[in-house]
C-alpha cells in the first residue's frame, strides 16, 4: 500500500513533531511516499526555494498523488499546498483522511470541513492521544470497502 502524507511545510512547520507520529503510524500499513514532510530538518523554506524546483516538486508530488492509495492530511496548520493537494484528491477520487486538532484553537476551513462525505473523504477531529485509533479505524473501514 502507497500512502501520502500531507502536513504543511511553507505554511510552517510547529506541527512537526505530530507529523513525524503520524508518519511512523502510516508505515505501519505501507510505504509513505512524502517521508520528508515529516523531517525535522526540514524547514519552512522547503526543500529548495527556487522555481525548478518548485516544478519539480508539484510535478513529482501530484505524481505520487495519482500513485497512492490513500491520503492522510494533517490538517491543523493552513497550508496553501495542503489545501491544493486535498483539492486534486478529490477529483483523483482518492480514499483520503483529513486530520485536525480542536485543541490548537483553530476552525477548520469550511473548504476541507464542508467537502466531508464520510467515504472517500473523510474529515476527524482527534488529539493527539487518540491519533492511533483514528488511523486505525480508517484504514478498517477502507478494507472493508
Ligand atoms: O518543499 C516542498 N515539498 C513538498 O513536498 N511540498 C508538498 C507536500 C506537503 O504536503 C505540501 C506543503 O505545502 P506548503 O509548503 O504550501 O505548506 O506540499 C511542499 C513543499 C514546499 O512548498
Amino acid at each position: 500500500m502507497k500512502v501520502y502524507f500531507c502536513g504543511s511545510i511553507r505554511g510552517g512547520r510547529e506541527d512537526v513533531v505530530i507529523y513525524q507520529k503520524i508518519v511512523k503510524k502510516l508505515q505501519s500499513y505501507g510505504s509513505v511516499l512524502t517521508e520528508h514532510v515529516s523531517s525535522a530538518e526540514l524547514t519552512h523554506r522547503g526543500e529548495d526555494a527556487s522555481d525548478a524546483a518548485d516544478r519539480f516538486i508539484h510535478d513529482r508530488d501530484v505524481d505520487w498523488l495519482r500513485q497512492s492509495d490513500a491520503v492522510v492530511a494533517e490538517v491543523t496548520q493552513p497550508s496553501l499546498g495542503v489545501g491544493y493537494e486535498l483539492g486534486r484528491v478529490v477529483d483523483m477520487k482518492k480514499k483520503t483522511l483529513c486530520l485536525f486538532r480542536p485543541a490548537s484553537g483553530r476552525v477548520l476551513s469550511a473548504m476541507i470541513r464542508g467537502a466531508h462525505d464520510g467515504e472517500l473523504f473523510v474529515v476527524k477531529d482527534y488529539s493527539e492521544d487518540d491519533m492511533e485509533d483514528v488511523v486505525d479505524e480508517f484504514f478498517a473501514v477502507m478494507k472493508q470497502t
